[in-house]
């Protein structure tokens, strides 16, 4: 079973910048994939089109089984941006049932104190999210994604600005989400982050798939996939 499914999928900003061409890829359950691609590859493109923030213009989005834009997908899944944009005049506490709402959950406010207190923000579930540092305000992000536990969870740089502390607690968490069959589409720069937890890495450039296959098969091509990226990038062929 795919719990992500992308099919052909084309996405052009106007007549002049072609972002997608044909990418297809796909995101099996229990498995963490990671997405990885050059600054203007077309990542947060992709990702913007499989949560139907961007009308996809040609291919087919799939998840968990249903076309992208239904109710039955939106429900599958939950995108953690990129940015620390968060309603500043909630509480965590607020803001996590918020989210946990719009899929229909209540959440155990112990499970959601722990969580806070094991990535290092005791006692602060109940502050202004006004007041948390950007970090803190990731890992919030963070935090929502291991409460509503989706079927897919997609994650745009999220895990860039939290501390090496808060890093190594969030594999171990993404880890457990694909461990119960649940899968994760992680995109970062990061490279060890990567080689330790992610089963197959998508390699996107220009709008698109470079590279797609397991991250053993490709460490042990290339070396390591700093390498692969950096092998590719100077060889000149895009
Ligand atoms: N709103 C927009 N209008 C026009 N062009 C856009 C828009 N958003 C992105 N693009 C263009 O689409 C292409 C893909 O951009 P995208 O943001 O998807 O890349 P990315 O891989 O996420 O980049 P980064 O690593 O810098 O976040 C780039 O050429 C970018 O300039």
């Amino acid at each position: 079973m795919n719990d992500l499914e992308i099919i052909g999928l084309d996405y052009s900003y106007g007549r002049e910048v072609k972002a997608l061409d044909g990418v297809g890829f796909s995101v099996p359950s229990g498995s963490v994939v990671g997405l990885l691609g050059p600054n203007g590859s077309g990542k947060s493109t992709l990702i913007k089109n499989v949560f139907d923030l961007l009308e996809s213009q040609a291919g087919t989005i799939a998840v968990g089984g249903s076309p992208h834009t239904t109710p039955e997908a939106k429900r599958e899944a939950v995108y953690l941006s990129s940015n620390d944009y968060l309603p500043e005049f909630l509480t965590a506490a607020e803001y996590v049932a918020m989210m946990a709402g719009f899929y229909g959950l209540e959440v155990d406010r112990e499970d959601a104190a722990d969580l806070f207190s094991r990535f290092a923000m005791d006692g602060r579930y109940d502050d202004l999210i006004e007041n948390f540092s950007h970090g803190m305000r990731k890992k919030t992000q963070l935090i929502v994604a291991l409460l509503v536990r989706r079927r897919l969870t997609v994650i745009d740089e999220t895990l860039n600005g939290v501390d090496l502390e808060a890093l190594h607690l969030a594999e171990k968490e993404l880890a457990g989400l694909r461990d119960e069959g649940r899968s994760v589409l992680l995109c970062t720069h990061d490279f060890p982050v990567l080689e330790r937890i992610a089963d197959e890495i998508v390699f996107l450039d220009h709008g698109r798939v470079v590279f797609n296959a397991p991250t053993a098969g490709l460490v042990d091509e290339y070396g390591s996939l700093e390498r692969m990226v950096y092998g590719y990038l100077e060889a000149g062929e895009r």
